[in-house]
This record gives C-alpha cells, sequence and structure tokens, in this order.
C-alpha cells in the first residue's frame, strides 16, 4: 500500500449544536486524486480544514505526513484553495505567485507556474481588474506553487466556464500524473467523475461510500423508468419506487430494479404506453440516496 499522507481516524467536529462530522475516518494515500461529494452542508469544507490544520478536531485524530496538522514544516508540504479567497487587489498576477511561492523552499517558478494554469497572458494585471473567473483560476494555481506534496481544492472550478474548468482540470491532471496526491471537493458530479479515481461520499458528517468511481455509481446505481399514464395516482405505492416525478401525462420513476418495476406495471395492468429505461446521472442517483438518508420529519 503507498504511504499514507493524509488521515483521520474517528473524527467527530461540532460547531455549537451542529455536528459537521461524525466520526469518521479516511486515508488519502500518495498517489491518490479523491472526490470529496456531498451536499450542501455535508463537511466536506470542514474535512479540509482539519487536514489542513486550520481547525481542530472537537474528537478523534488528524494526522498530516505522520504528525500534526498545525506542524508549519508538516504544511509546507500541502497546497490548499479554500471555497472562498480574498486576494490583494493591488499585487499583480506574478508578484502575488512570487508572494506565494516565497514561502516555500523548493516553490515552481513564476513562468512555470502560471504556464501550467494557462495564465501566462495575465502575468502583469492586477488581481482587482481579473474577472471572477481569472481570480479562481490563480487562487487554484497558487495551491500548487510550493511544489506540493499534497493538494486540497475545495471547489476548485465553481463559477468558471467550460474552457477555464477544462484547463484548471488539465493543471490538477498533470500535478497527479507526475505523482502529486489531489483531494478536491466539488457540487459539479461531472468534475468529480472526469478527475477522481476514488471517491468518498459524504452526507450529514458521515462517510456513506468510499470507493472507486464504477462502485460507487453500482451502489447507488438508480435507473429512471418512464412512462404515459392517463392518471398519476396508478404509479403510486408500487414496490421499489424511491422516488415519483410527474411531468404532464409522463411519469418518471426512480428504482434499483428496473426489471422488478417493469413486471410490477404489467401485474397491476397499469396502462402505461411509451415505455424508457435508463440509467440516472450519477448526481440523480446520489440526490435520491442521500434524500433517503435523511430522517425523515
Ligand atoms: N464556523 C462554523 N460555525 C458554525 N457552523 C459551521 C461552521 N463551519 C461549518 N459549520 C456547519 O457545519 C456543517 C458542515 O459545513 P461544511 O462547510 O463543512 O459543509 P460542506 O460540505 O463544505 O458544504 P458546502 O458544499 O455547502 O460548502 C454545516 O451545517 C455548517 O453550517
Amino acid at each position: 500500500m503507498p504511504e499514507i499522507l493524509a488521515r483521520t481516524v474517528e473524527v467527530t467536529r461540532r460547531y455549537g449544536a451542529v455536528t459537521a462530522l461524525d466520526r469518521v475516518s479516511l486515508d488519502i494515500h500518495a498517489g491518490e486524486l479523491v472526490g470529496l461529494l456531498g451536499p450542501n452542508g455535508a463537511g466536506k469544507s470542514t474535512l479540509i480544514n482539519l487536514f489542513a490544520g486550520l481547525r481542530r478536531p472537537t474528537s478523534g485524530a488528524v494526522e498530516l505526513f505522520g504528525g500534526s496538522p498545525r506542524d508549519p514544516a508538516r504544511r509546507r508540504g500541502i497546497g490548499v484553495t479554500p471555497q472562498e479567497t480574498g486576494l490583494p487587489p493591488t499585487l499583480r498576477v506574478g508578484e502575488c505567485v512570487d508572494f506565494v511561492a516565497a514561502h516555500y523552499p523548493g516553490a515552481l517558478g513564476r513562468q512555470a507556474l502560471l504556464e501550467r494554469f494557462d495564465l501566462a497572458d495575465l502575468a502583469r494585471r492586477q488581481i482587482g481588474g481579473l474577472s471572477g473567473g481569472q481570480k479562481r483560476r490563480l487562487a487554484v494555481a497558487l495551491a500548487f506553487a510550493g511544489e506540493p506534496r499534497l493538494v486540497f481544492l475545495d471547489e476548485p472550478t465553481t463559477g468558471l466556464d467550460v474552457e477555464a474548468r477544462h484547463a484548471l482540470w488539465d493543471g490538477i491532471r498533470r500535478f497527479h500524473a507526475a505523482g502529486g496526491t489531489v483531494v478536491l471537493t466539488s457540487h459539479y458530479l461531472e468534475e468529480i467523475e472526469a478527475l477522481a479515481e476514488r471517491v468518498v461520499v459524504i452526507a450529514e458528517g458521515r462517510v456513506l461510500a468510499d470507493d472507486t468511481m464504477a462502485a460507487v455509481r453500482g451502489l447507488v446505481s438508480v435507473h429512471r423508468v418512464t412512462v404515459s399514464v392517463p392518471d398519476p395516482s396508478v404509479v403510486t405505492g408500487l414496490p421499489g419506487v424511491l422516488g415519483v416525478e410527474h411531468q404532464g401525462a409522463r411519469a418518471h420513476l426512480l428504482t434499483a430494479d428496473a426489471d422488478t418495476l417493469v413486471r410490477e406495471l404489467v401485474l397491476a395492468d397499469v396502462p402505461f404506453s411509451g415505455l424508457e429505461v435508463r440509467p440516472t446521472s450519477l448526481e440523480e442517483a446520489f440526490l435520491t440516496v442521500t434524500a433517503q438518508r435523511q430522517p425523515v420529519a
């Protein structure tokens, strides 16, 4: 097994009455590209802040490179882009890169970093004059300035257009291909699917799944069975239906077992037409599964 670069052991983090993380145990191995996936408020940012030494756990242990994440020497081995960053508006892009790089002994040169993230044309521009997307690309690039072994990116491409997002993905992939380790959170399922090999699904502070992308897909393999029915009420109450959406005469039924549901439709003599069965996107499957876990009011 490759070296463990970061780990949490039975970590709980509370903010007053809110339990943001509940007994989370996770190992991040060298060379992994891990996607943290979960709805708003799941605890993803809290987990990153614990790994980065910005917060302490209420109970349990957090390790970075085998020691405390609060140790500055260990923290020099990581790069972090938080969800929101405030960059000094009067600095030029190149100056900002130099400023961050100066904190690390083996930093990547300004030019190399800017080229890796397709920012070289902006080197002389003042940060205050950059677009939101350009600032975000710079904030993500800065996590890589110190040639870290391990990078934490909290929603790296939120607010970016498709082209900028793909440019960032390329930069992240190149770092990973050269042996770098990445932990990223994203609300874009597409992003997790495009980048991550391992997916950790978090909801309400707990790890629901921790596996390969293919296995997590299997775990949440929800299908959408769509039929046209004269009366929407005829499809309610069928066994194995996780959720129903109505769109005019079309009823979309979410189920983990499409074959059985179709048999049930026939057995119940439901007068349906236009049957369609298709796999859901990971996003739909994931939302269905996490919704099932929420306590019933
Ligand atoms: N500083 C804080 N004070 C009080 N509560 C907090 C604080 N930080 C986080 N929380 C709460 O802890 C829970 C987890 O928050 P966290 O930001 O870790 O979730 P997240 O998965 O990153 O969410 P999002 O996807 O919306 O960024 C939420 O209920 C949040 O309101």
